[in-house]
């Protein structure tokens, strides 16, 4: 799906539901897909090649047909770093991607990328694994439209929220709206529970990217209904 004015199409007074497809069963994507459509604000694709992460997950062919059928925005989460980021966030929008996000831990190489998106007209975006400080983000910070803070170890699945990652969530929108960029999305990455939501949501957090939440459900109206329930309530 290709939006020209994403993210500025997305509503801003309720808790966004970003879907990672990783935790979808991956030989029934389109069935997957298709089920979590009327809830997904955004579809969430991690990408990894097992340098930065633990494992290997998605690759540009697999994402040009993900964004061929997708019904919402594709985020493209780049979980990579070295000289190929420019390289690997050129392929994934000319897949389709919506919007592309690097690494703040990419350093020189990660701003390079930013810089080739906006020259493209493709969204970007920034994250930070817990493990390093807010500080890290603040050459990204007026070249993005999202910020995603990992709230787990970055590449696992089924980990339970950091201690810290409501706190970090606080400080960056603290820091977002110092520098008048209060229009930059906080997205929470990791350990999104119903337990978690909440607190995360109070934070600061703009959008959640919900794996088993989101199709572990085993009644995914009623999961649905609460988080936009709860996102109400909050804004
Ligand atoms: O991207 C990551 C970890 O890098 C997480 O968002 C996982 O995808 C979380 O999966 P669940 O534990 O929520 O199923």
């Amino acid at each position: 799906m290709a939006m020209t004015s994403f993210p500025d199409t997305l509503p801003r007074n309720r808790l966004l539901a970003e879907i990672s497809l990783w935790s979808a069963d991956l030989l029934n994507l389109e069935r997957d897909m298709a089920r979590i459509a009327p809830y997904a604000d955004v579809l969430h694709i991690d990408v990894a090649d097992a340098r930065f992460t633990p494992g290997f997950l998605f690759f540009p062919d697999l994402v040009a047909r993900i964004a061929e059928a997708a019904q919402a925005p594709v985020h493209v989460h780049l979980m990579t770093q070295g000289d190929i980021v420019v390289a690997q966030a050129r392929q994934f929008a000319e897949a389709g991607a919506d919007l592309v996000t690097v690494h703040a831990e990419t350093g020189q190489e990660g701003l390079a990328a930013l810089d080739m998106l906006a020259a493209r007209g493709t969204a970007a975006g920034v994250a930070l694994t817990l493990e390093q400080p807010l500080e890290a983000l603040e050459p990204f910070l007026s070249k993005v439209a999202i910020v995603t803070l990992m709230g787990t170890r970055i590449g696992i699945k089924g980990a339970g929220l950091d201690p810290e990652a409501c706190l970090r969530i606080r400080q960056l929108r603290s820091r977002l709206d110092a520098r008048g960029l209060g229009h930059v999305l906080i997205a929470a990455d990791g350990g999104i529970r119903e337990t978690t939501v909440p607190d995360l949501r109070a934070a600061g957090a703009d959008t959640v990217v919900m794996g088993s939440l989101a199709f572990g459900a085993e009644d995914l109206p009623a999961r649905f209904d609460w988080l936009r329930g709860l996102g109400a309530q909050l804004a």
